[in-house]
């Protein structure tokens, strides 16, 4: 499926409109449970919390789906649940819920039902052919059901459970070893990333921007993924990754690594387009040419001015630096601007706004208001030069509508400093507040909120939110005109959608 067509959550109709839905928290970690519930809640359902209390209402009882696939457990689970098999009550695997969200529509449980028949006729076996719960002692009947359906996953496991409950489905309850668990998704993302990066160096911008897609929703996830259906019922994950990520819990291993990503031609490309201001298209033809290593390219006669500095300051520019060095060269150009016109606005955006412990570049925003006509940029260039501070330039000043930006090289006065990457834009007042959004990402943030603009006839860049804008395809039929967006959380609120801080800007919407 294209993943620019997957409807995104906020769009989902409500597709579980008079679902009364009971989750079961047995083998569901805390994450897994919680998106569950608040992907029903945001398709028009209700989520059941005490069966006990309301379970003549409720229309569904979820499982995880190896529990449904295991009738033995099921058998055990559900009869220390007080399920009334003449009720309409579907019992389903939770592939139902991801399917349903998948297609955007509810979809017949047939398919992913566990007959009450089938289970009443092996509990009505295994307690010598009597109806379920029938031959309990109501009071047992009774706590069973408070100990086990009341117990939500926020709850610890019940102290003591009743012998219809293994002590196995106790632990899975609480969804044991978070820290196994998070070093499984890193390894595997650690495998799709030399994906999205072989993918990117050869140029191949769509699948990589689908593998990254991919990743970033799998961190975003956070508990572990344990099968194919758990990874394809993530939303960014598609089919064909979420079959790698099964590839991995199964072997350990990516044959498409090896093939991409094995060859000395893919790594020694890999690591040209890491110099700044080198394309696939040049990371290749000096493969192709012969060099080899970053050595090799010093003897190239053919670089460009960026990419001898690209080259020259290679490690250092690879180094992520803390936010504390973010911070200080941040006061050096804000000081500098300051004297310049002491009205300016200079805030820092980017991964250091999102609050990442750690940045690959410093990205400042200087707002100034209309009645300012200095030019800051040169000024304050020329002013940071002079100081040694600005090293080398990548990038002149740019002019884009009534943007201007900056980017090059700086360092911060005393010994062992490194170089480090500067990015410096400065806009007017009216354009502030979507400046900053953009500058302050992540880009897979900024990419998927200028989808929602777009599905809603709207166009959101840099510069201005713009209205009434009329699309066939990818041709605009009419610009539309600009809406006014004093602050971010007016952009939140004329796209419909809830306001975001920084922090949680690191993935899509
Ligand atoms: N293709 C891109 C590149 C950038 N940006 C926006 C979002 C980024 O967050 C912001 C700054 O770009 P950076 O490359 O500096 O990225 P970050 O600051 O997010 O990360 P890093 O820590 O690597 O600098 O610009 C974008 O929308 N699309
Ligand atoms: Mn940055």
């Amino acid at each position: 499926m294209d993943p620019h067509k997957r409807p995104l959550l906020q769009n989902k109709s409500r597709i579980f409109e008079n679902c009364y839905i009971y989750i079961l928290p047995v083998a569901l970690g805390k994450k897994r449970m919680s998106l569950f519930q608040t992907q029903i809640t945001n398709g028009g359902g209700i989520c059941v919390s005490k069966l006990s209390a309301t379970k003549c209402n409720v229309t569904h009882i979820v499982l995880e789906d190896s529990v449904v696939k295991d009738s033995e457990r099921c058998v055990r689970l559900l009869s220390s649940i007080n399920v009334d098999t003449n009720t309409a009550v579907k019992i389903v695997g939770t592939q139902w819920i991801s399917k349903c969200l998948k297609e955007c529509v509810c979809l017949d449980t047939k398919e992913f039902e566990l007959s009450v028949e089938k289970i009443t006729d092996k509990v009505n076996t295994k307690s010598n052919s009597k109806p379920l719960n029938e031959d309990r002692d109501p009071g047992t009947v009774k706590n069973d059901v408070a100990d086990f359906a009341t117990c939500t996953v926020e709850d610890s496991p019940p102290k003591k459970l009743k012998p219809a409950v293994s002590e196995e489905d106790v632990c899975l309850q609480s969804s044991s070893k978070p820290r196994e668990n998070s070093e499984c998704n890193h390894l595997v993302i650690a495998e799709l990333q030399k994906l999205a990066n072989a993918f990117r160096s050869t140029g191949d911008q769509w699948r990589a921007y689908g593998y990254e897609k991919a990743i970033s929703a799998i961190k975003a996830y956070g508990s572990e993924i344990t099968s194919y259906e758990e990874a394809v019922s993530i939303p960014g994950v598609g089919s064909k990754i979420a079959a790698k990520v099964s590839e991995f819990l199964a072997s350990g291993h990516l044959r498409k690594v090896d093939e991409i990503c094995g060859s000395e031609r893919s790594q020694v490309v890999e690591l040209f387009t890491k110099v700044w201001g080198v394309g696939p298209a040049t990371a290749q033809s000096w493969f192709q040419q012969g060099f080899r290593t970053l050595e090799d390219l010093k003897a190239n006669p053919n670089l460009t001015k960026q990419q001898k500095i690209g080259l020259k300051h290679f490690d250092d520019i690879q180094d992520r630096m803390p936010r504390q060095e973010v911070e200080q060269i941040a006061a050096v150009v804000e000081t500098a601007a300051l004297s310049i016109e002491p009205k300016l606005n200079v805030e820092l955006c980017g991964s250091y706004r999102r609050g990442r412990t750690t940045c690959g570049d410093v990205d400042i925003l200087i707002t100034k208001q209309d009645n300012i006509h200095t030019d800051i940029l040169p000024c304050l260039l020329q002013q940071l030069k002079e100081s040694g501070f600005v090293t080398d330039d990548l990038v002149n000043i740019e002019v884009s509508r009534n943007q201007k930006k900056y980017l090059g090289i700086c360092r911060l006065p005393g010994e062992n400093q490194k170089h480090r990457r500067l990015d410096i834009f400065v806009v007017p007042e009216s354009e502030y507040a979507t400046a900053l959004m953009h500058y302050t990402g992540s880009a897979l943030f900024n990419r998927s909120i200028r989808l929602v603009a777009a599905h809603k006839g709207m166009s959101l860049s840099e510069h201005c939110l713009l209205a009434g804008v009329v699309r066939e395809g990818k041709e605009m039929l009419n610009d539309g005109y600009i809406v006014p967006t004093p602050t971010e959380k007016s952009i939140f609120g004329l796209l419909g959608i809830e306001y975001r801080p920084p922090e949680e800007r690191e993935h899509r919407l």
